[in-house]
């Protein structure tokens, strides 16, 4: 099969409130960031399959023929979304030589790398390609690489192949697909958050996909299109964790105690619906210290939740005590456990207050900057224009 060579990216995410209570049907409020994951797919004519992931130092090629040889039972299955193809998954994880327990970095990228591959092509004639993908945004941190990762090698492989057009015209930078091709994108991505997460929710995949801020329940998405400009300090405590390991800690937990954690989670669902409720209104009337008050009140509870949930962590702790000791609230951000945290500023925090929190949390040793939210979802880019800059990258990174 003939593919078209292709650059896309998509953004990564913080979730303002609601993560883990989505996992379980209540609401998130999630919105995109200006870091993002680039993905360049080129077609190949050697019979081979490669991907390059310098971010967690895999690099990998296959034959054909060997790939060929898993897709025997598959038929086209391209319209059955709704659930993982457990065979298919079973037989990756023997090929890939993980058969017990979770599945480290480099194997979970493989996995959800082979498996979208071999759903979309695996039951035709399998086309010969190099993937490499490089991010702006820290991997297992809480920001949503797995999902941007998934989402560019969905929208690669269906831009490729021309399952989806490609929307750059010849005198545009960059390209956005219609409304029908990102559902189309979003629910491969989702195939490929489910390898790398176990049980997710679809939010981070969502934002991935579209972009903004989005309003998240029971996999409907509702985009925020009015909301405020909001100042947001992220900081990384470098503490590694993995989202998977912790959806599933709260789960056990929820089983063990449903009677204590329901609650909890409702009362995370009420912060998320409130938390919308004041945004909205800071768009239709003028924004007062008392809106703030309020948003701040929702971090610091929703933040004790987590805790209570059993998803927070020392450095995160940290991270809450300094930014308070500066006037400012802070939650974590994903799935916690380490991770990132988010601190909101007010419009008239001044940078005096700014650099010296960041100062302070850059002295635990953490990675700490002011972002700005809303970026756009998965777009295809102009390989002219971000080409020099992933040789840049990779020069520094690989070689
Ligand atoms: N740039 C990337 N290249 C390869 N794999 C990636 C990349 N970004 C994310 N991943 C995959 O996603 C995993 C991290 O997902 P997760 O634990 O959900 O953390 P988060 O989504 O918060 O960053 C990585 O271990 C890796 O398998
Ligand atoms: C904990 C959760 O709500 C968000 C996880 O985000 P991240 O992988 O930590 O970026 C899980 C999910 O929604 O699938
Ligand atoms: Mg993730």
């Amino acid at each position: 099969m003939e593919v078209r060579d292709c650059l896309v990216s998509a953004p990564g995410k913080a979730i303002l409130h609601g993560e883990h209570a989505v996992v379980h049907g209540k609401v998130a409020l999630a919105v995109s960031l200006n870091l993002r994951t680039y993905l360049q797919l080129k077609a190949r004519s050697d019979g081979k399959v490669c991907i390059n992931l310098p971010n967690i130092d895999t690099f990998v090629c296959w034959e054909l023929s060997e790939l060929k040889q898993l897709t025997s039972f598959l038929s086209d299955k391209k319209e059955e979304m709704q659930r993982l193809d457990a065979e298919l998954v079973k037989r990756l994880r023997e090929f890939i030589g993980v058969t017990n327990g979770n599945l480290d970095s480099s194997a979970s990228a493989i996995l959800a790398f082979l498996y979208i591959y071999l759903s979309l092509f695996g039951s035709g004639d399998m086309p010969s390609l190099t993937v490499s993908v490089w991010s702006e945004l820290p991997t297992g941190a809480g920001l949503g690489s797995s999902a941007a990762y998934s989402v560019c090698l969905a929208a690669a492989f269906l831009c490729a192949t021309a399952n989806i057009p490609t929307p750059l015209k010849e005198w545009e930078q960059t390209g956005r697909w219609c409304q029908e091709d990102l559902e189309l994108i979003n629910s491969w991505a989702f195939q490929g958050e489910k390898i790398i997460h176990g049980n997710p929710s679809g939010v981070d995949n969502a934002v991935g996909t579209w972009g903004g801020m989005l309003r998240f329940l029971a996999g409907k998405i509702i985009p925020l299109s009015r909301v405020p400009l909001l100042r947001i300090l992220l900081t990384n405590t470098k503490v590694p964790r993995s989202t998977k390991v912790l959806v599933a800690r709260v789960k056990d937990k929820i089983n063990k105690l449903p009677s204590i954690m329901i609650p909890v989670l409702d009362s995370v669902d009420a912060i998320s619906c409130t938390c919308e409720k004041v945004l909205t209104e800071m768009t239709c009337e003028p924004i007062t210290g008392d809106h703030y008050n309020i948003l701040e009140e929702l971090i610091d509870i929703n933040q004790h939740h987590l805790n209570v949930i059993g998803v927070g962590h020392p450095s995160l702790d940290t991270l809450c005590q300094v930014t308070a000791a500066r006037g400012l609230h802070s939650k974590l951000t994903g799935a916690g456990g380490g991770g990132c945290g988010i601190t909101l500023l007010r419009p008239e925090t001044d940078s005096t207050t700014v650099q010296g929190t960041m100062k302070d949390l850059r002295d635990c040793g953490y990675d700490c900057w002011e972002t700005s939210i809303g970026g756009p979802g998965c777009r295809k880019e102009d390989s002219r224009r971000v080409r020099p800059l992933w040789r840049i990258w990779i020069s520094i990174t690989v070689l």
